[in-house]
Parts: C-alpha cells; sequence; structure tokens
C-alpha cells in the first residue's frame, strides 16, 4: 500500500529528519514508463493537446496509459469500461432505490452480520483486503462493503525502521478505526456515507453508500484530459468536501483521482478515509470526537503518509504539517486531470519524491487560460506559507479579484475565482446540484449490479477468491488479547440517519 511504502522511501530518504536527496537516474528503469516521457511524446505529437481530445490507450500505445498510483507495482489496468461523454436515462434498479425497508424494520434485525449480505462482485482492492458490492439479503439495497483483514493489519510488515513493531501496529489500528470512526460522523453530499460496521473472527467489515459510475481514475484513463469547465466542475466538488473536513478538524491526506468516484448522476464522491485524520487538540465545536489513539494535532502533524504524486512537499520533508496539505493536493489532482498526468511523475515513488522536493514549482503549460494558471500557481506553491490559505479565504464574501491583475489567487477568496464563475455554490454546498442536475461525464449505467464502471479486472474476479480461501486461521495465529484491539468496531447509523439516505 501507497503509505507505508512510501513512509520506507522516506525513512530512506530522510537521515535524522533532514532530507538527502537522491540521483534522479536510477538503475533498472523502464524508461518508457516515466512521465517525462510520456509528456515529451505527447507534444511531439500534439504540440497542444487539444483539451477535449484524449492521447490514444490503444494497445500499442500502453506506455502512455495512466496507471495506477497507489498499486503502481502490483497490476496493469486494463481500459475503462463503458464511460461517454453523453447523456442517458439514469436505469437505477429498485435493488438500489429507496423504501424497500423503513430502518425500524432494520433495526429489528440489530447489528448487521456478513450473511445479511450476498456478494455481487468485486468492485476494488486495498492494502488490507478488498471491496465488494454486496446485496442487502432483508431489503435488497446495493452496498459497497470494504472488507479488512485482521491478520493483515496485525502482522503487516513494517518497513519504517524509525518506530518499533507496536508503534507501527498502533499506527495501523488507528488508521483502520479512524475511517470507521470520521465515516460514522459526516454527512455530506460529495462524501460517501457510512451505514454499518462490525467484523467477526477473520474481518473487519465497512459497509458503505454504492457509488455506480466508477472511479475519476478511469473516467480520466478513457478521456485522458479534460476541458477546463469539467475540471472546475470537479475541483468545486471537491473543495466542498475538503473545506467541511477542515472545518470539523479533519485532514483528508489521500486526494487522488483513485479515492474520487462518480456517483449515477455523475458527481463527485470523496471515498478512502482510511489515512484522514483526526486534530487530538481541535477545539471547534462542530468536530466530531476524536478516534481511538489519536495524539498529533492537525496542526502539527508529522506522519509521512499520502501518495507520492499528489502529496504536499512538507509532508515529504518530514515536517510539520497542516490541512492546508490538502490544498496542494487538489492542485495536483486539478493539474492531472488538465494535463492527463500529475505535476510530477517517475517511474517509481523514489524518482516522484525526489522530483518533488528537488524542483522549484511545477510547470503550468502555458496553454492553460490565465485564471486556471492564476488558480494552479497559488494551490501549488511549495512553500507552505506562500500557497494560498484556501480555509481562510473560503467565502463569497471574502476578498475579491481586481480585475486584470495576474498571480492575485493567493489574496482573494477561492468561491469568488474565476475558475469558478459557473459555480452555483450555494447548491453544491446544499446537495441540492447532485439530486437537480447531472454531472459533466455521465457514466452508462444499464444495470447497477453490473459494476460496469469499475475496473474488469475486478468485476470478473471469482467471487470466490475473493472470498473465505486467504483466511489464515487466526485463532490458531493470534493470542485473544491481541484480537482484542479489534473490539468497538460495530455501528450501526442512526435511525435518522439511515431515513435520509434509504
Ligand atoms: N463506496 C464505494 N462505492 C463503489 N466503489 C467503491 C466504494 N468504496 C471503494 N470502492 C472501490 O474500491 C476501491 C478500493 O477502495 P478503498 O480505496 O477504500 O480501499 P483501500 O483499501 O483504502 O485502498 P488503498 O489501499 O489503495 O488506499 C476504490 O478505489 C473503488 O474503486
Amino acid at each position: 500500500m501507497s503509505i507505508f511504502s512510501l513512509d520506507e522511501e522516506i525513512s530512506r530518504l530522510t537521515v535524522n529528519g533532514s532530507c538527502a536527496l537522491i540521483d534522479s537516474e536510477d538503475d533498472g528503469f523502464e524508461q518508457e514508463l516515466t512521465g517525462d516521457m510520456w509528456h515529451k511524446n505527447m507534444l511531439s505529437t500534439n504540440p497542444k493537446p487539444s483539451r477535449l481530445s484524449a492521447p490514444s490507450t490503444s494497445p500499442g500505445n500502453v506506455s502512455m496509459g495512466r496507471r495506477r498510483s497507489s498499486l503502481y507495482d502490483k497490476m496493469s489496468v486494463a481500459t475503462p469500461p463503458n464511460t461517454r461523454r453523453l447523456f442517458l436515462p439514469s436505469n437505477e434498479p429498485e435493488s438500489a432505490k429507496s423504501s424497500f425497508c423503513s430502518p425500524s424494520a432494520l433495526e429489528k434485525h440489530g447489528p448487521r452480520l456478513l450473511e445479511d449480505f450476498k456478494p455481487v462482485r468485486v468492485l476494488g482492492r486495498g492494502a488490507y483486503g478488498k471491496v465488494l458490492l454486496v446485496k442487502d439479503s432483508h431489503t435488497r439495497r446495493l452496498y459497497a462493503m470494504k472488507q479488512l483483514k485482521k491478520a493483515e493489519i496485525l502482522i503487516h510488515q513494517n518497513p519504517d525502521s524509525t518506530i518499533s513493531e507496536e508503534e507501527a501496529l498502533e499506527k495501523r489500528l488507528e488508521r483502520t478505526f479512524a475511517e470507521r470512526t470520521i465515516l460514522s460522523e459526516l454527512e455530506h453530499p460529495h462524501i460517501v456515507k457510512l451505514f454499518y460496521t462490525f467484523h467477526d473472527h477473520h474481518k473487519l467489515y465497512l459497509v458503505l453508500q454504492f457509488i455506480p459510475g466508477g472511479e475519476l481514475f478511469y473516467h480520466l484513463k478513457e478521456q485522458g484530459v479534460l476541458d477546463e469547465d469539467t475540471v472546475s466542475f470537479y475541483a468545486a466538488e471537491i473543495s466542498s468536501a475538503l473545506k467541511f473536513l477542515h472545518g470539523k478538524g479533519i485532514v483528508y491526506r489521500d486526494l487522488k483521482p483513485e479515492n474520487c468516484l462518480l456517483d449515477e448522476r455523475g458527481h463527485l464522491v470523496l471515498t478512502d478515509f482510511g489515512l484522514s485524520k483526526k486534530s487530538a487538540n481541535d477545539t471547534n465545536p462542530n468536530s466530531i470526537s476524536s478516534a481511538p489513539n489519536e495524539g498529533e494535532s492537525v496542526e502539527t502533524l508529522h506522519s509521512i503518509i499520502g501518495t507520492p504524486e499528489y502529496c504536499a512537499p512538507e509532508i515529504l520533508e518530514g515536517k510539520p504539517y497542516t490541512q492546508n496539505c490538502d490544498w496542494y493536493s487538489l492542485g495536483c489532482l486539478v493539474y492531472d486531470m488538465l494535463t492527463g498526468k500529475p505535476p510530477y511523475t517517475g517511474a517509481n515513488h523514489k524518482v516522484i519524491i525526489n522530483k518533488i522536493l528537488k524542483d522549484k514549482t511545477p510547470k503550468i503549460p502555458t496553454y492553460f487560460s490565465e485564471g486556471m494558471k492564476d488558480f494552479l500557481g497559488a494551490l501549488l506553491k511549495k512553500d507552505v506559507s506562500k500557497r494560498w490559505d484556501v480555509d481562510k479565504l473560503w467565502d463569497v464574501d471574502g476578498p475579491k479579484p481586481k480585475k486584470k491583475k495576474a498571480g492575485q489567487a493567493k489574496n482573494t477568496s477561492f468561491q469568488t475565482h474565476f475558475v469558478f464563475r459557473k459555480i452555483d455554490w450555494l447548491k453544491l454546498e446544499t446537495g441540492e446540484l447532485q439530486q437537480t442536475t447531472f454531472g459533466p461525464i455521465f457514466p452508462i449505467i444499464t444495470d447497477w449490479e453490473l459494476a460496469e464502471n469499475f475496473d474488469s479486472e475486478f468485476t470478473e474476479m471469482r467471487l470466490d477468491s475473493a472470498g473465505q480461501a486467504d483466511c489464515i486461521d487466526i485463532q490458531q495465529t493470534f493470542k485473544p488479547e491481541q484480537l482484542q484491539v479489534f473490539q468497538g468496531f460495530s455501528y450501526v447509523a442512526s435511525s435518522s440517519y439511515l431515513e435520509r439516505h434509504f
């Protein structure tokens, strides 16, 4: 998983807190996979890429294809299935719609069990297990079920030599509980909803809202690059979720195209809160309660985590960092959507980290609009003190930009920036936009159970290979007190929450 391999790379790069830069010419790299080569190739055949044209992803051009950032070395990704930029009426099945079962009827079942859910297919894979599309046997509703193997959490290799095995385990548990605790107390149109969590001998289960339009990653892979209006639309939806999290004292820390899903109307929903962190000493009255084992303040987080391509330099340097790191990641994601790759790329994490730390500022293509250059320039500042303080300058009522003056974004209100001129923030933040309009990319969904917008590498996986086969005898391997750490994981959303989202 990205976070641990990154920890390992950083521990190799960092000596006594200071960063030792490395030679980017590393032996054995496959040259055709580097981002620079990709970029040069693109420019030589298409000097000024059309905003709407995608680079070829034909089999003959696989070296130019988009690759998963978090699972860089583990898997190849097939061409994404049916996704087109066109309008089709949603064919949402009854099983995905509301009203099969009232919350009170669900409460009769009490805490949920694995037997309540019938596996339909595999949607994705993470560090500690898989995410399955499942059907509730009582209500016939579809959910995404994230499964985490207890054994993997307990015995995962600790690549960070600077911390002890116990500390590494504590961090893994903290991250496992953080996702459950943070999601269970959030409700926002652009954040995935958590309905139930439970555990059995082998695994922990998070039962989430199924987001059927697939990852932004796949849509980007198919489209290659997106136009500025589309990118600004997604940037606004992501920003609204990030600002909401920051207001609750939470830093997201893992913004990347794989964690941005599209709902059935093409609106963006953030998922994967495994790396999110709640401030321990946050005094904001709107903040949610702390997750177990939280120790660091969001004001001065030190953990080195996240996917390097989208990771703020202060995190990679091992310096204390704040919620502002999420705004740098947003800049990287916006840059990626517009150009087809994040600002710094390379054949492996080591090369990418080296570039982020060594290069001054990412080069912003000259063919971007002046407004977009201004927007990205303000977010992608390496020095956090010079970066746009979006949380402070969020409001529409904040300082307005003066006409015809470049490079001023950092001192003006975020919501009124030129790139968001077509965004109705009020409707976006209340969820009305999501309910009543369609996003710029409309995912084709003929049958929700087919999970057509997910990678066939996962959806065609045999369910039995995704299920019990890989379970070790956990009772034999671990002492009862070791397994005690998972106590308190189970959760059922309140009936009012279930009612609102059923
Ligand atoms: N609510 C959901 N609806 C639909 N698909 C989902 C949902 N949650 C996750 N997925 C799919 O499963 C994949 C893996 O999920 P997630 O990123 O939460 O797992 P993870 O174990 O934290 O992964 P990683 O180790 O890469 O961080 C996602 O990229 C997405 O394709």
